[in-house]
C-alpha cells in the first residue's frame, strides 16, 4: 500500500549550472532527518534538502509501488536542465526496509533542493508547483542556514540482544547450517547510542564522508551512514554492483594488513560466503540483462576499519524500455550479502534468531533520475535516528559453517565503529 501526501500538481524542475561547490555535504542549511539527504562519494553525488513531493510505501511491493509512482510524477513535470548528467534534472531519494514484513515500508522524496557535483562540474536543482521563474541562486535555495552542532557525549546501550545473546544466536544459526537447514545466513544486531546533545545528521554524514572517503555517504528519511556496497548502479543501460562478503579486521599495521589481505582471499570460509553472494546477484540481474560479466576471481577492497572480498558485477540493459534503476534494486534485494541462502528460508531463520526488525537496515537506500537511471546502495554501517537524542545503529556479519560467533561478534563491532566514530 503507498501513500502520497496528495496527487500533487505538476512538478516545476529547473538545474542550473552553478560554480564549483567544492564540498557538498557543508551546503545542507538544516538537521532535519526527514529532508536531509545525501549520496556523496569522493567529493561527487547528490545532496538535497526539503521535499517537493514524497511518498510512503509498504509491503512487499514497496519498491515497485515507488517506481510507478516516480514514472507517473516523472511523466507529468515541467524539466528545464541545463546540465544533463546523471544527478541533474528531476531526482527522488529513497530508502526501504530490508523485510517485506517491516514496519518501515519505504520513502521516495522529491527534494526541493538538490546541488550536484560530477566531474569537475557542479548544479543547483530545484523543484517546485510553481511556473518556471527565474534562475534560482545557492543562496537563495539553501535559505537560513543553522549551525552544525556535535552530538555531545555518547552513552551505548544494548539493543534487542545482548553481545552474549547474539553469540548463542548464532551458534544457534551454524547449528543450523551444520544441520544441512541454510547454506548461509547473515546475522545483523542493534545498539543503541544515547547523545547529550540533539543529533544534528550533518555532523555524521561530514564525520563519516572524511573517514570513509571511498563509501556512499547517504541520508534519506532518517536513516543514514557509509556503505561500501552498491547493490545497483543503471546509467544509460549500464549496469554495475559492487557485491561484497567475506570481512576481515584491520590492525593499523600496514603490513599486518597485508598478510590478512592475502589470507582473506585464501579463505576458504569467507570465499563461501563471497561466491554465494555474487550467485545470488548473478541469478537476479541475469534475466534483465543482454550482456552480463562475473569476474572469475573477487579482489580486496581496503576500508579504514575493515577489508572485504569484493567483485564487480557488470551487465547491460535496454535502457528505454530496460527496468528502472530501482525495479532493478527491487529485483536484487535482499543479496545472499545481507539475508543468505536460500534466501527464504534464510530469511525466516535471521527473523527468529536476530529477534528484532531491521526497519531500513540492510534496505536498498538511493536515488532515481527522470529517466530510471540511478544508484543504490545497501544501507550497511548505518544508524537511524530514532528521536532527537536517540541513534539506532546496525551491523550484520555473513555466517556459513566454519563460523565462530565470538569472531562474528569482533566483525560486527568492526562494522560498528564508522557510525560510532562519526558519532564522537
Ligand atoms: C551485513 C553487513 O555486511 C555484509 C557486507 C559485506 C560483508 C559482509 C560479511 O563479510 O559478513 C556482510 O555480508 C553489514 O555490514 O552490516
Amino acid at each position: 500500500m503507498s501513500t502520497a501526501a496528495a496527487d500533487p500538481a505538476p512538478l516545476v524542475v529547473r538545474t542550473v549550472e552553478i560554480d564549483d561547490v567544492g564540498d557538498l555535504l557543508p551546503l545542507l542549511p538544516h538537521d532535519d532527518p526527514a529532508t536531509t539527504m545525501s549520496w556523496v562519494r569522493r567529493g561527487e553525488g547528490i545532496v538535497g534538502w526539503g521535499a517537493a513531493a514524497r511518498l510512503r510505501t509498504d509491503g512487499p511491493a514497496r519498491m515497485i509501488e515507488a517506481d510507478a509512482w516516480w514514472r507517473r510524477l516523472a511523466g507529468r513535470m515541467i524539466v528545464r536542465d541545463e546540465v544533463g548528467v546523471p544527478g541533474s534534472g528531476p531526482v527522488a531519494f529513497g530508502s526501504f526496509a530490508f523485510s517485506r514484513d517491516s514496519a518501515a515500508g519505504g520513502t521516495l522524496v522529491v527534494p526541493r533542493v538538490v546541488v550536484g557535483r560530477r566531474d569537475g562540474r557542479s548544479w543547483l536543482t530545484v523543484a517546485s508547483p510553481a511556473a518556471l521563474g527565474p534562475a534560482p541562486t545557492l543562496a537563495q535555495a539553501r535559505g537560513a542556514v543553522t549551525p552544525v552542532r556535535a552530538p555531545g557525549a555518547v552513552r551505548y546501550r544494548d539493543g534487542s540482544l545482548t553481545a552474549d545473546q547474539w553469540q548463542a544466536a548464532v551458534a544457534e544459526v551454524v547449528a543450523a547450517i551444520r544441520a544441512g537447514q541454510v547454506q548461509k545466513v547473515v546475522m545483523a544486531r542493534d545498539v543503541l547510542a544515547r547523545t547529550s546533545e540533539d543529533v544534528d545528521v550533518r555532523h555524521l554524514l561530514r564525520a563519516l564522508a572524511a573517514e570513509y572517503p571511498g563509501c556512499w555517504t547517504f541520508a534519506v528519511d532518517h536513516i543514514l551512514g557509509a556503505t561500501p556496497e552498491l547493490l545497483v548502479r543503471r546509467d544509460h543501460g549500464l549496469v554495475a554492483c559492487r557485491v561484497l562478503a567475506g570481512t576481515i579486521r584491520r590492525t593499523g599495521d600496514d603490513d599486518d594488513d597485508l598478510r590478512h589481505a592475502a589470507t582473506l582471499a585464501r579463505s576458504s570460509k569467507d570465499l563461501e560466503e563471497h561466491e554465494l553472494a555474487v550467485a545470488s546477484v548473478a541469478q537476479a540481474l541475469g534475466p534483465y540483462c543482454t550482456s552480463f560479466n562475473v569476474p572469475e576471481a573477487p579482489f580486496v577492497l581496503h576500508l579504514p576499519n575493515v577489508m572485504h572480498l569484493a567483485s564487480d558485477v557488470t551487465g547491460v540493459v535496454d535502457a528505454t524500455r530496460g527496468p528502472s534503476s530501482l525495479a532493478l534494486a527491487a529485483a536484487l534485494h535482499p543479496t545472499a550479502a545481507v539475508c543468505g541462502t536460500p534466501t527464504p528460508e534464510a530469511a525466516g531463520v535471521l527473523a527468529r534468531a536476530e529477534r528484532m526488525d531491521r526497519g531500513r537496515y540492510a534496505g536498498p537506500v538511493g536515488w532515481i533520475g527522470a529517466d530510471g537511471d540511478g544508484e543504490w546502495g545497501i544501507a550497511l554501517r548505518s544508524g537511524v535516528v530514532q528521536d532527537a537524542r536517540t541513534v539506532r545503529l546496525f551491523a550484520g556479519c555473513g555466517v556459513v559453517a566454519a563460523s565462530d560467533p565470538a569472531a562474528e561478534l569482533a566483525e560486527s563491532e568492526a562494522k560498528l565503529l564508522p557510525m560510532r566514530s562519526a558519532l564522537g
